[in-house]
């Protein structure tokens, strides 16, 4: 769904806010009369030269496909080796509380990402799940927005400066959650939720009462409050689009159309071209961020971004230089079932990326009726002390929290039917190990954050190898060990070989007899 989905939002959305010349001028005056850096070069197109960005030499091996200029060395802006956040151009103040709030060294994609955006770059950040795609974008976000400057030129401006998306609840809170601990007690009102199933009037409230200068939200709640007019996005500098290749599914369409449409769109700016809608995308920075992106997010970036760069976690690429994917041969077509293309597709690089290397994967073949048992003796064969199991029907979910539970297990159902409010107190019993066994569906797969967890089951197959990975993603985090096990039937062993395959990673074979995994050989 997400691949094909998206490309069909891009039809609709991508084209109306399609790409040129034009607003990129006003976009790069703009910007740099911000920073105070270019004066008679605003006249001049932007290139990586002009700022600061050197080529690399190619490699011999070939297995990148991006050509020897394409490539880009951003040593000088982005030190991939950064031992502390104070190399990578952020504020002292920030520094600190960074330090205070126990970061004391980036992650790869944050020594990445920092210095780009804070170079004005749209970006598209790609990395594996759990590698701090949060930080890489809200730190240099708030470096600039929040209250870190020693100087006022920021304060004094009023409205929300950034607007984050994220398509679900629980990782639109998370988001809150983890800007708020970085603002401190003080000023963690500059932040505001919008996130669905929440009360909106308090949520209005908080936007008229704290003047916050960041907003995370899922689109829906952002697009409604905006059209009351509740929530000016006009002078938004930064657009934030977390699982970006979810958010550009069918179902965000509209309200993600509105958003679009109405951020960074200064009142009174290029109004010659006022019905362009290049002018309306020009004056605000638009970053993309997920562990997945199919090519369909590229084309995105392209049309919404001026000189996109694709931000990994030891490299910066220009977007423009990255391929369209080549076409599949039929052998090997994914089927239904696993329509992958986990990552950007076209660049040489296996899907293996949006996994961290520290996991391992198993899978385990029983019949349809023995799986609760199987799942039952992986958990105490690997003595997992939490646990996330997934399944695609809400109905089997709540059956299977019964069994485990009338078997002695301390288990808990997390899914779309249940309140905001009870998927919290889910969440927080999971955190806090009062609940051993989560079981959940899609919702969770994504962004999820419970470093705790040790042990991601797939009672049910995920639909192909980009859903593998999100699921997958919930353990092992932040180089933590974790282990994903696939419970599947004789009839599924072909799925889980063509998800080995595109996702580059090893499954073995396993069995949980007398409180012990084995591995079957071959
Ligand atoms: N520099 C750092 N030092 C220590 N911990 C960090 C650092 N950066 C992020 N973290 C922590 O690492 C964890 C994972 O970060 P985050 O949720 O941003 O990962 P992610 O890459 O967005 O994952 P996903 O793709 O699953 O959404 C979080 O608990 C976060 O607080």
């Amino acid at each position: 769904m997400p691949a094909l989905a998206a490309t069909r939002v891009l039809l609709l959305v991508g084209d109306a806010i399609s790409s040129g010349k034009s607003c990129v001028f006003s976009r790069v005056t703009l910007r740099y009369r911000r920073y105070g850096r270019v004066s008679s070069e605003n006249s001049k197109s932007l290139t990586l030269k002009s700022l600061g960005f050197k080529s690399e030499a190619p490699r011999s091996d070939g297995a990148n496909a991006v050509k020897k200029k394409e490539r880009v060395d951003v040593s000088a802006l982005a030190p991939f080796a950064a031992q502390s956040f104070s190399e990578l151009g952020l504020p002292p103040l920030l520094v600190e509380r960074l330090g205070k709030a126990g970061y004391n060294v980036p992650t790869d994609v944050q020594a990445a990402a920092i210095p780009t955006i804070l170079k004005d770059h749209d970006v598209v950040i790609q990395s594996y799940t759990g590698s701090g795609k949060t930080l890489a974008y809200v730190l240099p976000i708030l470096s600039e927005i929040g209250p870190f400057r020693e100087d006022d030129e920021h304060r004094s401006k009023m409205g929300v400066q950034a607007v984050v998306l994220a398509p679900s609840r629980e990782l639109g809170m998370q988001i809150v959650r983890e800007v708020e601990n970085i603002l401190g007690p003080e000023d963690k009102r500059l932040v505001q939720q919008l996130v669905g199933g929440a009360n909106k009037s308090r949520q209005e409230e908080g936007l008229k009462k704290n003047k916050p200068v960041m907003v995370v939200g899922t689109p829906g709640r952002v697009a409604e409050i905006s059209a009351s007019g509740k929530l000016q996005t006009h002078n938004c500098q930064y657009l934030v689009l977390d699982e970006v290749d979810e958010l550009l599914a069918f179902n965000f369409r509209e309200d993600m159309h509105r958003i679009l449409e109405h951020a960074g769109r200064r009142s009174g700016a290029g109004q010659s071209v006022a019905n362009s809608p290049k002018a309306r995308r020009a004056e605000r920075q638009t970053i993309m961020v997920s562990a997945t992106i199919p090519f369909s997010v590229i084309r995105a970036a392209r049309s919404w971004g001026y000189e996109p760069l694709l931000v990994q976690a030891k490299s910066v690429v220009p977007i423009e230089n990255i391929p369209a994917p080549t076409p599949i041969k039929p052998s090997e077509a994914p089927t239904d079932s696993t329509s992958g293309g986990a990552t950007t597709q076209g660049q040489g690089q296996g899907q293996g990326q949006s996994l961290p290397p520290s996991l391992t994967h198993y899978y385990s073949v029983t019949r349809l009726q023995h799986k609760v048992d199987v799942l039952r003796r992986c958990v105490h064969a690997l003595d997992a002390k939490c646990v996330i199991v997934f399944m695609n029907h809400t109905k089997q979910l709540k059956d299977t929290v019964f069994k485990l539970e009338a078997r002695g297990m301390k288990a808990a159902e997390l899914h779309g039917d249940l309140s905001k409010l009870a998927r919290s107190t889910i969440l927080k019993k999971l955190r806090k190990g009062d609940v051993r066994v989560l079981l959940t569906n899609e919702l969770s797969a994504r962004g999820l954050d419970i470093p705790e967890c040790d042990l991601v089951v797939n009672l049910e197959l995920p639909t192909d190898s980009t859903h593998y990975a999100h699921r997958a993603g919930r353990t092992g985090r932040l180089g933590r060990r974790g282990t994903v096990v696939s419970i599947c039937e004789e009839s599924e062993v072909f799925v889980m070989k063509k998800m080995q395959k595109q996702l580059g990673v090893v499954m073995e074979s396993c069995e949980f007899a007398e409180g012990k995994l084995s591995v079957n050989g071959d």
